[in-house]
Parts: C-alpha cells; structure tokens; sequence
C-alpha cells in the first residue's frame, strides 16, 4: 500500500497553476525521486505536500489520511517531513539548537534525546560540532544540520528539497551518501533532483515532472535505459 498517494494534484501562485494534475505515489519504506529540469514544479510539488501551499485540486492522502485541508504543523504531526531547499537553518543559532527546532512539536519533544543521540550517531561530526554557531559551517556541514534537523522531527516520510543544490561534487557524494544510508535503513524519501542521472542508480522509483506534469514514470534502472527520455528532458 502507498504511504504518500498524490492523484490529481493541481496547486499553483497567483493566477498561474504550475501543478497541473499529477498524480503519483510513494510506497512505505520506498525511495522515490521526482526528477525534473529547474522552474518546472518540483519544489512547488513538495510545497502542497507540507501544506506551505494550498492545493487547488486532487488529492493528497498521507497512510489513507487526506493532508489538504491542514495547516502545515498538523501535516508534520501526521508523519510529513519536509527539508527545504537551501539550508533555512538559523543561523545565529548552535548545531545542536538547529538540531532541536525539529523536535519543537510535543509528539517529538518526548523524543529530543533519543533522536539526537541517533542524529549524533549518523553524522558525528555534528556532535563534535554541536556547540558551534550554523553561520559557521561549511556548506555540506549546513546541509547535514538541515537533514539531522529534519530526523528529529521523526515523521513517516522524510522529502529532501534538492539536498545537492550548491555544493561541490565531492560533498554532493557524501550528501547522497547519507541519504542512501537512510533509504537502506527502512525509511521512505522522496527526494527533488535535477540531476536526474544522479539519482537514477539510486531511486526505487522516479517521476519525471515536466512543465507540471508527470512525463514519465518507473524505475531508475528503467530511466537510465530509456534513450527516448535522455532525448526529449536530457539533450542526447
Ligand atoms: N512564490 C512564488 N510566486 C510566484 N511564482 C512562483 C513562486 N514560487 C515559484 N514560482 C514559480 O513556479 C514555477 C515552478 O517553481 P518551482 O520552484 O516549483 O520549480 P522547481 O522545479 O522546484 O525548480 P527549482 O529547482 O529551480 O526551484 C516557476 O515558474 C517559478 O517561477
């Protein structure tokens, strides 16, 4: 059974839909990508999700829950996890201040401690960085703060907003790592790319999103053999 189940989705700035009824699904321990060239929707996609924006149309159902008529806190307390884009942490804070804002909710607040002993054992270069401010990190140690920020939230499904955006190919590596580490330990991603072929040997599943609609779907090993596609999205 899905976890994630989006059918229909329509969502959309101003008089514009840039969502145009896309439908898709997530199923429980799955990774899946939604891969698409910039400006096409993908992070307006993952927007309706959360809640940050509100759908205009379809459905999106969380474990059979219909999510489009909460406000975005009630979303994250059903299991929705949502890392944006960037790094949005704070940055005047510490790491481990950062850390804990995704555990502000009561339902992960019983959990702080527990959850950041699991953060700290993932990536434990932010336990020796824990007292430092966030305006001090490099750029792959933020973007490991915004992950582990999103883990103590806890949740059902974990989306990661472009987790490689800005970052120098070998950090890219260890990003993905991470999440490769997380996807094999049972949890369910969905995570926006650009770069479809990065993904592609790594995701269960991938939708291809083009100018707000679904123009492909199937596995990563499937993407990467089907020369009609590397034509229309990816140039050759
Ligand atoms: N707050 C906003 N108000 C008006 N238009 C917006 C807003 N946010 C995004 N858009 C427009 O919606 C379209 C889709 O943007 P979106 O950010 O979802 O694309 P994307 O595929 O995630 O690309 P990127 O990776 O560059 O963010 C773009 O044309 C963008 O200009």
């Amino acid at each position: 059974m899905s976890l994630l189940e989006l059918s229909g989705l329509r969502a959309g700035y101003g008089a514009q839909d840039v969502i145009r009824g896309i439908s898709l699904s997530v199923a429980e321990g799955e990774f899946a990508a939604l891969v698409g060239p910039n400006g096409h929707g993908k992070t307006t996609v993952l927007r309706a999700i959360s809640g940050l924006l509100r759908a205009r149309g379809g459905q999106i159902l969380l474990a059979g829950q219909p999510l489009t008529r909460l406000r975005p806190d009630r979303i994250v307390a059903a299991g929705v996890v949502h890392v944006p884009q960037g790094d949005l942490l704070f940055p005047g804070m510490s790491v481990l201040d950062n850390l804990r804002m995704g555990a502000c909710l009561p339902a992960a607040a019983a959990e702080e401690k527990r959850r950041l002993e699991e953060v700290f054992t993932l990536l434990p270069k932010l336990r020796d960085r824990q007292g430092q401010l966030a305006s001090t990190l490099s750029g792959g140690e933020r973007r490991m703060v915004g992950i582990g920020r999103g883990l103590m939230t806890g949740g059902r499904i974990l989306m990661l907003d472009e987790p490689s955006l800005g970052l120098a190919p070998i950090v890219i590596d260890q990003i993905y790592d991470l999440v490769q580490q997380l996807a094999k330990s049972g949890r369910t991603i969905l995570v926006v790319e650009e770069n479809a072929v990065r993904i592609a040997d790594m995701a269960d599943r991938m939708y291809l999103l083009d100018n707000g609609e679904i123009a492909w779907a199937g596995t990563g090993a499937g993407f990467l053999s089907s020369p009609e596609i590397f034509a229309t999205y990816l140039g050759g």
